[in-house]
């Protein structure tokens, strides 16, 4: 927990007292509001006050205790959820600081909204009340050993038979036994499982169907389902908590009312019916969680900067030569153009995850007053942002993993887990690189139908100003001139439109569209990215403009604001000169004001992960301890190791005494 108790030495007191702005009002700016703040922090507390949910043995448990240990936790998560009267808003919280991926995480974040945007109303009422109650667990059952990113290559088949009134649940063959879906190795009574529709002869494709898979007397498999884990993953501890599974159907019988029939139903017949709306609309559970995912990005990224800039911050190494004390690593400006452009992400992830959140509302409404307009701006925004974040906090996490040294690697530095954890967020949910392959498309649409006329709108609206953007000159001279919001702006603007443009055109040259695509896929990819930059950059800009309350605080997230953005032209300075957006002396401005920048951000950096309000429980990292009392707590972690439980090891009289000994003889001879 914080430092303030008695008889506490604060090591970092001296880092704190050089802030330049309100700590207590950027937690309410990172929050969202004060009571975000004050919910947060009372969960926070109330997980890590709590014994059963311990974390700091977990890389050590084999997989069983590991899994057994994630069964307790959220079985007690839950016990207290109900003691408590937990809000929805409480309990969601209390699952985040428990911090340990279970499946809790899929019942609640897709088989739940799976049947909430997909069934009927009846539907609803039959099985959300059990679901709410944990009378039923469900997961998400989509991905296939052989398909996952192409939804419509799924083979499971769900074949209907008007005899009996029900669907006829198949997998023809050992590519389509579903194989990944989270909490249906061990946990799941229940799945939403998308499977190919047949009836009448014909397969109308992709469809969800909720079909019960264990007993709710014992547990056991259901007659016909064969079910079970897929087997360890990457790294210690981490997503080995989780079941997930495999699942085979063997002519498995369900009613008929079991297929998810808001979209599109069959009849007592046979008879298949669509509803007037758009098929991606079965789509929408992984649009939900792709707009979660991008929210959990800013969590895991600003963990891990805010291990990596305590730590950094009481590391000495090295000294001036005329002697005195050695130097912090975070005063080596190697450490922070590492390190300071990581924090200004986590900062820029959590406001464009915030106006996601926004934007995901506002869609939802509009489709339940069956306005589609807007589908395709959800689609792309969620798809982008999930892919640009996802990527940035994988590569970022391993960054501060290296910004901490040898300790970084170390699993008491909790850098290793959060890796190993977080790293997977760029597959599921949609590989990174096929939803950026989305984005790129729905790009090029619009530019092929700028000629028209046609006005783009929402996040692409910028490109229905393609004349002025084809030919501006960024109007920067000096590296001030770089703090201007609007010079910014204009230079991404140009940039993503300039790339899109150059793409189509190239496109347009191919022999035709398809092999266009296919062959420029790689460049599109930058499309993609530098369009969903543009986004994030935006969304920062406009949350600085904001009413901030708090002394400093809005100059703080200016400062941010401006780092993330000339971060980002310099990282990607090929593409602002290729396109003639900027000259090469620009270029060099932007990083002359970029090391000014860090200069102004490196005393308040301290403060400016401590507004993040995270305890040392949710962290997990002795390197990242509030107080920086980080060798005594190195020290004794190293003991707790079961390795050091004895002296001499397990294994020393069959394998090392006998060696030794041999080794002694033959030195005698
Ligand atoms: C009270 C107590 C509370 C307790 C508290 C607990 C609370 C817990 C809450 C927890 C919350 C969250 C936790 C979440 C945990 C996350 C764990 C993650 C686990 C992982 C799960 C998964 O991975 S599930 C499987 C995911 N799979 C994928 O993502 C597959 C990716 N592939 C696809 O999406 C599609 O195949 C693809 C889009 C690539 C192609 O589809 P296809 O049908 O072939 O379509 P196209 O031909 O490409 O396009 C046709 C047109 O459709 C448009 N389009 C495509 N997708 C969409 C879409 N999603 N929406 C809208 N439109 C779409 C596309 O643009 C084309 O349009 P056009 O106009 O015709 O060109
Ligand atoms: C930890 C974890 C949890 C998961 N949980 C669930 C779950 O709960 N439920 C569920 O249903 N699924 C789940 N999944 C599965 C996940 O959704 C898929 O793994 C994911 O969608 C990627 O699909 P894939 O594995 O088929 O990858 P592939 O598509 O086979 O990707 C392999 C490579 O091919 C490339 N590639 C593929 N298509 C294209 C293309 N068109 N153009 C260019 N390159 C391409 C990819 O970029 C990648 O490099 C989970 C996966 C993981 C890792």
């Amino acid at each position: 927990m914080e430092a303030g108790g008695a008889g506490e030495v604060d090591h970092l007191a001296g880092e704190r007292a050089t802030a330049q702005f309100d700590v207590d009002h950027m937690k309410v700016a990172w929050a969202g509001s004060r009571h975000a703040v004050d919910v947060a922090d009372r969960m926070a507390r109330l997980v890590a006050s709590d014994p059963v949910f311990r974390k700091d043995n977990r890389t050590m448990l084999p997989r069983k205790e590991l899994f057994k240990d994630t069964l307790r936790k959220a079985a007690h998560a839950w016990k207290r959820i109900v003691e408590l009267r937990l809000t929805e808003e409480e309990a969601n919280l209390l699952r985040l600081y428990v911090d340990q991926p279970g499946y809790v995480d899929l019942h609640w974040g897709m088989f739940v909204p799976a049947i909430k945007g997909q069934g009927t109303e009846e539907q609803q009422k039959k099985w959300l009340p059990l679901a709410y109650k944990f009378q039923i667990i469900g997961c998400y059952a989509q991905t296939e050993l052989g398909h996952g990113s192409n939804v419509q290559g799924l083979e499971t088949t769900a074949t209907f038979d008007p005899k009996t009134d029900e669907f006829v649940m198949h997998s023809p063959t050992l590519t389509s036994s579903k194989w990944w879906p989270g909490g249906l190795g061990k946990a799941s009574t229940h799945a939403v499982v998308y499977a190919r529709l047949i009836t009448e002869g014909k397969d109308y494709g992709i469809h969800g169907f909720i079909v019960q898979l264990r007993s709710l007397e014992d547990h056991s498999p259901l007659p016909g389902v064969t079910l079970g884990d897929i087997g360890g993953k990457f790294g210690s501890g981490a997503y080995n908590s989780m079941d997930n599974g495999v699942l085979r159907f063997d002519h498995v019988r369900i009613p008929r009312d079991q297929m998810l029939m808001r979209l599109s139903q069959v009849t007592k017949e046979g008879k298949y019916v669509h509803s007037n709306v758009p098929k991606q609309l079965l789509y929408g559970t992984m649009v939900f969680v792709r707009q979660t995912i991008v929210a959990d990005a800013s969590k895991a990224l600003s963990r891990a900067t805010c291990i990596a800039v305590r730590y950094s911050a009481m590391r000495k190494q090295f000294g001036p030569q005329t002697g005195g004390p050695e130097t912090q690593v975070l005063n080596y400006k190697t450490q922070q153009s590492r390190l300071f452009p990581l924090l200004a992400s986590a900062y820029a992830f959590r406001f464009v995850g915030e106006w996601l959140k926004w934007l995901y509302t506002d869609v939802t409404h509009k489709l339940e007053a069956k306005d589609f307009s807007t589908l395709q701006e959800a689609h792309a925004c969620t798809a982008g942002l999930k892919a640009v974040t996802t990527s940035a906090t994988a590569d970022g996490i391993e960054e501060c993993r290296k910004l901490c040294g040898g300790h970084g690697y170390l699993n008491s530095s909790g850098l290793p887990e959060l890796f190993a954890t977080y790293v997977p967020a760029c597959t599921y949910e949609g590989d990174n690189v096929v939803l950026l392959l989305q984005v790129a498309r729905i790009l090029m649409k619009t530019v092929s139908q700028l000629a028209s006329g046609k006005q783009p709108v929402g996040t692409m609206a910028y490109m229905g100003n393609v004349q002025y953007l084809m030919q501006c000159k960024c109007g920067v001279n000096t590296a001030e001139d770089w703090l201007s919001p609007a010079a910014i702006r204009e230079v991404f603007e140009a940039r993503a439109l300039r790339m899109a443009v150059n793409c189509a055109q190239n496109i347009n040259r191919a022999p035709s569209q398809e092999e266009g695509l296919y062959e420029l896929s790689p460049d599109l990819l930058e499309v993609a990215v530098a369009h969903i930059q543009l986004i994030i950059v935006t969304k920062f800009i406009e949350k600085v403009e904001q009413d901030i309350p708090g002394e400093g605080v809005k100059e703080q997230l200016r400062n941010l604001c401006n780092v993330y953005a000339l971060y980002l032209v310099h990282k990607h300075l090929g593409d602002f000169l290729s396109t003639g957006c900027m000259t090469a002396r620009q270029g060099a401005l932007a990083n002359q004001q970029l090391g000014k920048l860090y200069a102004q951000l490196r005393p308040n950096a301290v403060a400016l992960v401590d507004a993040f309000n995270y305890t040392d429980h949710y962290l997990g990292s002795v390197l990242g301890r509030y107080d920086g009392n980080v060798y005594p707590a190195l020290y004794d972690e190293a003991w707790k190791d079961p390795l050091n439980d004895s002296p001499v090891p397990d294994g020393y009289r069959e394998h090392l005494r006998p060696l030794l000994k041999q080794q002694l003889k033959l030195s005698r001879l």
